[in-house]
Parts: C-alpha cells; structure tokens; sequence
C-alpha cells in the first residue's frame, strides 16, 4: 500500500449502530431463561472495554463464554446487522466505493460478520482487519485465534505498527481503542464518532468529534452525499419551547441551544452569531440591528402566531426566511377567551378571591348569562372565526368587525365600523394581529362608545390597548370587567415581577399571556415549525413562510439544486442564466418567483458539472443568499 492518506474505520458502534456482541447475545440467548441479566453483563463488559476502563481481552474471553453462540447465530446476525448500518454510512456508499484502497477496517470484533456488511459497500476484504472464532465441529463458537493481535490489549497499535502504513492515517471511531492509536502516535487524526454512541472518555479525549460520516467527510474535503453536515447547522431555541421541536431538530442531525426565557438584544446580538435556525416565541424582538449580527442565520421560526416580533422587512432583505404556525394554538385562545367571557359575566374571580379570604357572597347582584347577549369580536381571522362559531354555539349574538371582506359563518352579523360594533356589544373581544398600524387602535375613544358597564377582553397583543384609558374606564365603572392576557411589556422570564395598573382592580382576569399556551397546542407548533424550516433547509421549499415568496418544489431527483437568492432587481435572472450557460450547465428544471424586495430562483440541475459555476454564481450582483443542495 502507498497511498497517502489512510481512512481506518472502526465497526461496532461505527460502521453500524450496535455493537455486534450484544447483537449476536440476543440471538443466541433468546431461550435462555436468565437472558437479560446475562446480556446486561455482556454489556457492562463491552461498555468497560470501549470507554478504556478494563482489558480489552480479559472482557473478551468472558464475553464468549457468557454466549453460547453457534455458526447459525451467525447468519441471522449478519442479516440484522445490514440493517443497522449506520446512517451516514448508508447515504455516503459512493465514498467507500470511490476510496476502496484506501479505507482499512480495524476492529476487535469479528471477520465472520464484519466482512459480508462492510464488503457489500465495497470495502476490499483483505483491508478488513479483525479477529476470527474458532468452532468446534458441532459449529459452536468455543474461542478465538489468540494469536491475531487484535484480541490483545493495545492490539489495533500493534496492528497499526504491523501494516506500517505509508501516508497519512486517520481514524474515525466511538471506542477508546480508536482513540489509542492517535495516542500512540500511528494516526495523524482521530475522530471521536457519536452518530451512534458518545463515550464521555473518549470525547474528552478527541481532537475531532464526528457526529456522521458527513462530519468527517467534509473535515477532510472528501467527497460527501449531502452538500452540508448537519451538525454543522446550529439551532437555538428561546422560550421554554415544547420538547418536541428539540427532538425533532436533533433527529435530524442539528446542534441545539435551549434557553428558557427571552433574550434581550444586545444578548441575543451576542448569541446568534453562528446560528443558523433561530426559535422563539412572541417575547424575543429580532430586530434589524440583531439581523446584522446574525452572519449565519437562514431561518427564524416563530413558535406562535403572532410575527410582530420580527423585523420581516430586515429578515426578508438578508435572506432569511421565517415561518409561524398559523393554526396550532388557535383553539386554545378561543377556549379561554369563551371561559372568561362567562368568568366575566358572573364576577367569579372576586368571588373566588374572596371566597379564599374566608367571606361568602350569595348575591345574583351584577350576574348574568351569556345568552342572547351581543358579542362583538374585533378582527374576524382565525381565532375571531372560530370564537364566533362556538359563542353562537353557547347562545350568543355575534358581530364581527374586521379590516378586510371575511366570510360571515354562522348567523354572526358584519358590522362596517369598528363604532358599529362597539356600539351594540355587551362583550367586545379583540383578536387583531400584531401590525405595527394597530398600535394603540383601542384607547379612551373605544371605551367610551362602548356600552355602559360592558365587558372587555384583549387575547391579542399587549401594544393594541391604551393600558392607562382601560384603567380608567375600569375604575369609573364604564366597562364591567376585563381579562387581559397580554401587554405592552411582558417580563422575558417567569423570574421578573409583573408590574401593571391593572393589578389589584376588581373584575378583571389577568394572565400571563396564555391564551395559546396549552399542551395541545405548544406540541403541534413544536410540530409544525420544525418541519416547516427542515423542509426549506433541506429542499428549498417556502411554502407557508411569512416573509418569502412562496414556493412549493417538486422533490429533487439525480440533481443537484441552487438555491439563489437575490434582491429583485431587473437583470438578476438574467446573470443567472448567463453563468448556467457560460460553464454549460444543463438545467433539469428552474422555478422563480419574486415578490417586491426579492427574488427566489431554484434551478436543478446534472449533477456532474464544473465546480466554477458555484463561484459565479456567488459572484452575480444583487446576490443576497446561494446555497447547493445535494
Ligand atoms: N394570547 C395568546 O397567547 C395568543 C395571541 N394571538 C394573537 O392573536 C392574533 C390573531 O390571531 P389569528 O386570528 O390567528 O390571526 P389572523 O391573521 O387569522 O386574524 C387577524 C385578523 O385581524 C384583522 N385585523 C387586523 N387589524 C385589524 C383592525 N385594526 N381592525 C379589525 N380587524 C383587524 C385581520 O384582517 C385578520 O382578519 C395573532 O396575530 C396574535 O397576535 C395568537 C395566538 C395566541
Ligand atoms: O401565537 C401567538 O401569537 C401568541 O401570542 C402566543 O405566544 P407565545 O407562544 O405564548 O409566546
């Protein structure tokens, strides 16, 4: 062998996902009445060896013992071992065929089984290095070639020392034994790989970690089947949001940053330096001056509705596209908006409270039912529809009073003025979006059109409400009641006191902006806007983004996809097309669309082309964003 430069990969826990011992334990054990203790112990022994803590032939030796396995075993180990090939491993299968000289096996598992997984990925089976059993005549595994130096402590040193490779050697592996050859100097890197199993010890040790092959690949400009290791794509999360989205993002491959509350912007400035996909909620404010900072940012996903939060001008003219979930906490906003509507009606919360302070006050003073009482829900859009559905449901008089033309459902009544409505509803509720327009929409000149004593909610956003003329109008009497979910300031976390005027007046609902925070609810957004964002970073898709033209692909096949984005200025297409042609690019297919700020142009195209179209393209003026997908 003088190649110059080596790729020695280890197998168990590597190559595939399981250690191939335990594997062959559970087959060969399945009768066995004490099978879990007795694999347990197999473990603990394969553990120990691995992370360096014991003998690596001692534990061996007691491994074999504790097995009882036979040749038959061996064949169906084999089979389940196919299919727990790693995953980077199965998607990078043109890498072993195309390095075949020069990628080595070394493992102190067994060629028995080792051979017939690896060789089917085209690794040659004289580079695979590992020990063999020895049966007896029944087919019985009864022990091992001793003599083979891999079933020897320090034996893949020894090995290493033995093929005196010629170049430079690196080596990618979970196991400590990996990491020895590095320490003794037989490998110019060792790669510590966790795709499958991390070992604190050996990570501690690691120069390099490889959480997949893609990892390692790319670390070493060696040819890769995606365009990017995901664990390269960092995620931070803000928030307290739902588990899953973590989950989700860490299935496929992201690096994650949790925190629990808000950011402020000088802090999430600091932070978002080298995020890619940032997650939040209606509390951080991704503001121009925190886009600036964002050098690597290429999604925001906003874990909510509301997207008032973000700059999406500023996100928009960077290239970064964010997504919401529209619909995913929806129902939750409407039932507690139904619940205080009736708390309302009956003053149950003073009840309550005094009732905590030892007084009983029977009394139908100021009680009423909701029946046949008008409720005017101020902006007619997903929640305010739903709301008008199952008020009517509990006997209510809807009117609706929206911005734009809405579908009228049930027996709700349009009312073509804010005043109209107003003017006639015993309960007036807003659910308006956030828009910066609608600051302050509702003050002194509201409140006083409405109806005497009439009762008042606000699930939508804090900034809506003039605070000070609801305080007024509270406590001369003008409105009855309120139940305000949400405010001009919110504290960042649930560690800052909550300060308002409204604290400590009578009949009025406060709560910590809940309306969408339920468990149903928090689990379909951690849901939706993961695969929103995966989706666009692993096929260039938009659709359902907030700020960007929206495009839905086709699924890319035997191509590779430009992703280019650029400000929509006349020509850009164009220039485009112009670098396709001039590196005689052949297009399998292009999609464009633009809105006013900018333009999204996908081309896929054979993936056999001259790498010096990725630089002109880059190069195109007005260019904001370009990326390959492979
Ligand atoms: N309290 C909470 O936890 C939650 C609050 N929200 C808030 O509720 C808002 C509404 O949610 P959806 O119904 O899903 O949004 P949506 O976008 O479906 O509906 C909003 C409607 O308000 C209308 N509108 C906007 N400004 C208006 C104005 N000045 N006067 C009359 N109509 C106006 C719009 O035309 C639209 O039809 C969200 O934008 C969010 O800010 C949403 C979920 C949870
Ligand atoms: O969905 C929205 O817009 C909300 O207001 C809910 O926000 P949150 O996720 O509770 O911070």
């Amino acid at each position: 062998m003088n190649k110059d430069k080596y790729f020695i990969l280890d197998f168990d826990s590597t190559f595939t996902q399981v250690e191939a011992l335990d594997e062959l334990g559970e087959i060969s054990l399945s009768q066995d009445e004490n099978k879990e203790q007795v694999l347990q112990e197999i473990k603990d022994l394969t553990n120990s060896a691995m992370d360096g803590s014991s003998s690596f032939a001692e534990g061996l030796t007691k491994r074999l013992k504790l097995l009882h396995a036979n040749k038959n075993h061996l064949q169906q180990l084999v089979k389940i071992l196919e299919e727990k090939v790693s995953h980077s491993i199965k998607r990078n299968k043109g890498f072993f065929n195309e390095f075949a000289d020069q990628i080595l096996i070394v493992s102190s598992g067994f060629k028995e089984f080792i051979v017939p997984i690896v060789t089917a990925y085209g690794i040659k089976e004289e580079n695979v290095f590992a020990n063999t059993f020895r049966f007896d005549e029944q087919g019985n595994i009864i022990g091992y070639d001793e003599e083979n130096v891999l079933c020897q402590d320090k034996g893949k040193i020894k090995l290493l020392d033995k093929l005196g490779l010629q170049g430079d050697v690196y080596v990618l592996g979970d196991g400590y034994t990996d990491y020895e050859i590095k320490e003794a100097g037989m490998a110019n890197r060792f790669y510590a790989f966790t795709e499958n199993v991390t070992r604190d010890k050996v990570v501690e040790k690691a120069e390099y970690i490889a959480p997949s092959l893609d990892e390692f690949l790319y670390h070493n400009k060696l040819p890769m089947a995606i365009s990017y290791p995901k664990n390269r794509i960092k995620v931070l999360l803000l928030e307290n949001i739902h588990a899953k989205a973590t989950e989700l993002f860490r299935k496929e491959g992201y690096q994650i940053e949790i925190l629990p509350g808000a950011l402020s912007e000088e802090e999430l400035c600091e932070r978002i330096k080298d995020v890619s996909v940032l997650g939040i909620r209606s509390k951080t404010q991704v503001t121009a001056k925190v886009l600036e900072c964002a050098n690597r940012l290429m999604s925001i996903g906003a874990f909510c509705i509301g997207i008032n939060q973000v700059d999406l001008d500023a996100s928009l003219k960077a290239g970064i596209t964010v997504f919401n979930a529209p619909f995913s906490n929806t129902r939750s906003v409407v039932e507690l908006a139904l619940g205080e509507i009736i708390m309302l009606s009956r003053k149950i919360f003073d009840k309550s409270t005094k009732m905590h302070q030892g007084s009983w006050d029977k009394s139908a003073s100021g009680s009423v039912e909701v029946r046949d009482k008008k409720l005017g829900i101020v902006g007619y859009g997903n929640i305010g529809a739903q709301l008008s559905v199952l008020a009517e449901a509990m006997g209510m008089q809807v009117y609706y009073y929206d911005v734009v033309e809405k579908l009228q459902l049930g027996n709700a009544r349009k009312c073509d003025t804010l005043q109209q409505l107003l003017e006639v509803a015993d309960v007036v509720t807003l659910h308006v979006d956030g828009r910066a327009s609608n600051k302050d929409m509702f003050g002194k000149a509201e409140f006083d059109t409405m109806k005497d004593g009439a009762l008042f909610l606000n699930l939508s956003r804090g900034h809506v409400v003039e605070i000070p003329a609801l305080v007024e109008s509270l406590k001369s009497g003008k409105i009855g009641g309120a139940a305000v979910d949400v405010f001009p300031y919110e504290p960042a976390n649930n560690e800052e006191p909550f300060v308002s005027e409204l604290r400590g007046l009578p009949n009025v609902i406060l709560t910590p902006h809940i309306g969408g925070s339920t468990t149903e609810a928090q689990e379909n957004i951690a849901h939706f806007v993961p695969n929103r964002i995966m989706e666009y970073m692993n096929t260039g898709n938009t659709y359902q983004s907030v700020n960007f033209p929206n495009i839905q692909l086709p699924a890319q096949k035997e191509a590779h996809r430009l992703i280019h984005i650029h400000q929509n200025v006349p020509g850009v297409l164009a220039n485009i097309n112009n670098a396709l042609a001039k590196n005689q690019v052949n297009i399998l297919g292009q999609y464009l669309k633009t809105n006013e700020q900018v333009g999204y142009v996908i081309t896929d195209i054979d993936k056999a082309y001259d790498k010096q179209v990725i630089s002109d393209l880059k190069q195109v003026p007005h260019t904001i964003k370009f990326r390959i997908l492979y």
